[in-house]
């Protein structure tokens, strides 16, 4: 029997028509990413094979003098290009000028045109933006409001103090809205009434769905202000995470140390008593009787410990104490409250 067209193609009607499932969406790209990557500045190698991902919330960076803070934050902010591989914002190369509208940035440094108020400077560099007059005039109150400076912004920038002039530079690195704001340094000399209300206000802008990247010598400062850290120590990150994650990981993570001491055999028979420590070798006689002792230690923070009461207790001349391992030296140096170098 022959069957019509409409017949071979229409559904039978008995059976419920079941809709496509919905596309799967894409999982969005990181916010900040940096894949392996290193940087050279001639022979200085300042950043080196740094893979690091940030998702929203505040983050942040800590590192000694010269760690590779600023380079890396250059790189996150597209002024700098690694020299081996790749930093994105959501996906897109970081010097992209479409990522570069996702980015607001505060430098270290102050370069202003000190003469121009406050507001005016803002105005400037909201033109600079490429926005038109009046939108630059609304775009620069908004950000004024949001960073407490509507008062305070007719006043010229050479009368501003650290703190003001901290709030200026975040007001124009928010005035594109972006969605993740690099501060490099904002805490830097800044007294403590300041500091705390910039702590505030990175909260309050964290809260309005900010990500915030922030650098600073001092763990403790950021340490009010968020559980992630990123410690970075000669270039490499040392550590990354929770305060606490960071802690037991530095528990888990036996320690190389390298004493030069007077009664070095003594001394190794000491510590070799205790059970902090797993292994010691002595290295031949530097001089006067002093040798160089290189001990393995289970566990760093409490092995620092036992050998200060054991150099008091025995009257020890250290006359040199170098932790041997670079990124339990700089994490140990902050989580005892330092500045990274022990
Ligand atoms: N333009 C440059 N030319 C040569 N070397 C540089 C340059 N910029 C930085 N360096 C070197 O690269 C390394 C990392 O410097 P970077 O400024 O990124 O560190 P940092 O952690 O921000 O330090 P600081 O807290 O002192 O600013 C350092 O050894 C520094 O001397």
């Amino acid at each position: 029997m022959m069957r019509t067209e409409s017949e071979l193609v229409a559904p039978p009607r008995t059976h419920a028509v079941v809709p496509p499932p919905p596309p799967v969406p894409a999982a969005r790209p990181p916010l900040l990413l940096f894949e392996q990557v290193s940087k050279w500045y001639g022979t200085v190698l300042a950043l080196n094979q740094v893979t690091l991902e940030l998702t929203g919330g505040i983050t942040g960076l800590v590192g000694a003098n010269g760690a590779g803070k600023s380079t890396l934050l250059r790189m996150a902010n597209g002024q700098l290009k690694p020299t081996l591989g790749r930093v994105s914002v959501r996906g897109i190369d970081s010097w992209d000028w479409r990522a570069r509208r996702l980015v607001g940035y505060c430098p270290d440094i102050d370069a202003f045109y000190e003469d121009l108020s406050g507001r005016r400077f803002v105005w400037v560099m909201a033109r600079l933006c490429g926005y038109t007059r009046s939108e630059s005039t609304r775009r620069t109150e908004a950000v004024l409001g949001r960073v407490g400076m509507t008062d305070r912004a007719d006043r010229k920038l050479r009368g501003y103090s650290k703190g003001m002039r901290q709030r200026i530079k975040l007001a124009q690195a928010l005035l594109h809205d972006p969605e993740l704001l690099i501060l490099d340094e904002p805490l830097s000399g800044i007294d403590p009434i300041g500091r705390q209300e910039l702590l505030e206000l990175f909260q309050a802008l964290a809260a309005q769905g900010k990500c915030l990247l922030i650098s600073s010598h001092e763990l403790e400062a950021l340490e009010k202000l968020t559980n992630h850290v990123v410690i970075m120590a000669r270039g490499r990150v040392a550590a990354v995470g929770t305060l606490q994650q960071i802690r037991d990981l530095l528990d888990d993570h036996p320690l190389s140390v390298r004493i030069d001491v007077d009664r070095p055999r003594e001394v190794a028979r000491l510590l070799l008593e205790t059970p902090e420590v797993l292994a010691v070798d002595v290295e031949p006689k530097l001089a006067d009787g002093v040798a160089a002792l290189v001990v393995k230690a289970r566990n760093p923070k409490r092995f620092f410990e036992l050998f200060g009461r054991l150099a008091v207790e025995h009257r020890l001349e250290v006359q040199r104490l170098e932790p041997l391992d670079e990124s339990a030296h700089a994490i140990l140096g902050y989580l005892l409250g330092g500045s990274g170098k022990t």
